[in-house]
């Protein structure tokens, strides 16, 4: 894995830092953008005064099945450390259910065996059509299938999204899907939802930021402890009624019939926790698969047969059994620079932390040499990011400043997860907060990079607080009869930015222009030219060229 030193590029004198801005995308419209309605004097100048474009960071262009997809931090990080596009779990996942791929493995098959066994079948995972972490159809496809190699009873665990779709759209999954349900029962075929809740409350904490929460759902989905409703939709409503929150935020429930839970999961069953991005993912399927586990007081683990739907870490082999192989991501960025003997900084707090580590190394969490790589995480609050739109900026500001004087490093990186987790919120306000806390944190950072004669390349990995509300065909912001506008809590189709910034007067390089389409997968040369290095043939071409 040895890089060419280039003869066309000299490395920078300083320290090379690529700045992501997570959420943080330019829409064509203004009407509902906290990106341009929020006072950021720094950003506005470096965008102004130095070499910039915009990045494509949705759909085909890092992997996704379509141009309607929106980007995401797994899918974004991932093109940004490897430089090249790799086919994503949502399009792995689909390919390998259409060609019957899925069905002929070993783990869908242990998993059928154990449910005709006299086991139930348990699907557990993200209850919407989002694609970033799971697709409803996945999960139909599984349970008609199911249904066909005759397993006789299947229970499903729905967490409720209202963030990578519509805030308060859960009804629009859970309805239908129980008519559906009416249309598969039979005799011989027992299926109903059994437990669920909002993806914030329950089961999908990431990074460690919150274990409480996976607990909190292994209480509702494993024991069948927790408050009890007739059904899916009745939970909703009477959550909703009390307590005026989205989805996302909607407590845990157990649907029981005369008081006794309709699902928990015992020995003898199989669950498949069928989101396939791992994130997510990780803290739930450790607490199914390890044996000693401290994190929360599990009780007994029962003898299931587990699978996710793909594997989530490639290093640590989580979970052993899965049913569809991940993107087979390798010769990332990280790992060139590392076998190059270029030491590297990865800073994030704990929300982002791994988008710089994990995601960006290909979707392992380990490190590939311990001498040359320091990562560092600052704890994220656990609160309502509404309420601390600033996040950790500043003290991420402050690691990463010292980090950059200290001169230990030619290659930085840094998350900033602000647009991101409060555009998740959908508050407006606090996204316009959030990215003004932004501005005055690269209003620090950038001078200390341009003193130690150092570049900067500041992008994001998709949109979100670009698009803070619904907004029309023309671009404009929805409003219901009353005048109400709805918030969008999702990602955003929309580009990102790339820009350059050096102290240099007069730099060795310039943007190229012929590049058609360009994407966050060519940051990746670019960053390895201003190292000095060529890119490996493979990767993307860079987006600079000798001036
Ligand atoms: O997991 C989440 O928070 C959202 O589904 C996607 O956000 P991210 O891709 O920016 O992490
Ligand atoms: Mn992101
Ligand atoms: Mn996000």
């Amino acid at each position: 894995m040895k890089l060419v030193k280039s003869s066309r590029f000299s490395p920078c004198p300083g320290p090379v830092v690529t700045i992501v801005l997570d959420g943080v995308g330019i829409s064509p419209h203004d009407d509902g953008d906290a990106v341009k309605a929020a006072r950021t004097p720094m950003l506005d100048k470096l965008m102004a005064n130095f070499p910039m474009t915009k990045l494509l960071a949705h759909g085909k262009a890092v992997g996704m099945p379509s141009d309607e997809d929106m980007g995401n931090s797994e899918v974004g990080h991932n093109a940004i450390g490897a430089g090249r596009v790799f086919a994503q779990g949502a399009k792995l996942v689909a390919e390998s259910i259409a060609s019957g791929h899925l069905w002929q493995g070993h783990a869908w098959q242990e998993v059928v065996a154990t449910a005709k066994q006299g086991g139930t079948l348990h699907f557990l995972g993200l209850f919407s059509d989002g694609n970033v972490h799971s697709h409803i159809d996945h999960l139909k496809a599984m349970i008609e299938r199911a249904k066909q190699e005759g397993v006789g009873k299947v229970r499903l665990h729905i967490l409720l999204d209202g963030r990578d779709v519509g805030e308060t759209s859960a009804l629009d999954y859970v309805d239908p899907f129980e008519t559906y349900l009416d249309g598969l029962r039979s005799a011989d075929f027992d299926v109903a939802i059994a437990s669920g809740g909002g993806r914030m409350k329950i089961t999908m904490d990431r990074y460690e930021a919150d274990w409480s929460m996976v607990q909190r759902g292994w209480d509702i989905h494993v024991k069948g402890e927790g408050r009890q409703f007739a059904s899916a939709h009745e939970a909703i409503e009477t959550y909703r009624n009390e307590l005026s929150v989205i989805d996302q935020d909607l407590p845990g429930f157990v649907v029981a019939k005369d008081g006794q839970p309709l699902g928990k999961i015992g020995d003898g069953d199989a669950v498949v926790f069928f989101n396939f991005r791992g994130d997510r993912a990780i803290e739930i399927s450790r607490a199914f698969t390890e044996e000693t586990f401290c994190p929360f007081h599990r009780g007994p683990l029962p003898k299931v047969t587990y699978a996710g739907m793909m594997q989530y870490d490639g290093d640590t082999k989580l979970p052993p059994r899965f049913l569809v192989e991940p993107p087979a991501i390798s010769r990332t960025m990280g790992e060139y620079l590392a076998k190059n003997g270029v030491a590297q900084y990865a800073i994030s707090e704990t929300q982002k932390y791994g988008h710089v580590t994990y995601f960006w190394n290909g979707n392992r969490s380990g490190k590939f040499d311990d001498a040359l790589e320091t990562y560092v995480e600052i704890p994220s609050d656990v609160v309502p990011f509404e309420q601390r739109p600033w996040m950790k900026c500043a003290e991420i500001t402050d690691a990463l400043i010292d980090a950059v004087r200290s001169g230990q490093y030619q290659y930085l990186r840094v998350n900033y997860a602000n647009g991101d987790m409060v555009g998740h919120t959908g508050n407006f306000e606090a996204a316009v907060t959030a990215m003004q806390g932004l501005d005055l944190q690269l209003a620090r950072l950038i001078p200390a990079i341009i003193e130690a004669g150092g570049v900067a390349l500041i992008t994001a990995d998709h949109g979100n607080a670009d698009e803070m509300y619904e907004l029309d065909k023309k671009g404009n912001v929805t409003r219901d009869a009353e005048g109400r506008t709805k918030a969008k809590t999702s990602h955003t189709l929309n580009p990102v930015p790339f820009v350059l910034v050096s102290g240099e007067a007069d730099p060795a390089y310039k943007l190229r222009s012929d590049l058609a389409a360009p994407g966050l997968s060519n940051i990746a040369a670019t960053v390895l030219n201003l190292l000095g290095y060529e890119a490996p043939e493979d990767y993307d071409p860079s987006l600079i060229e000798p001036a």
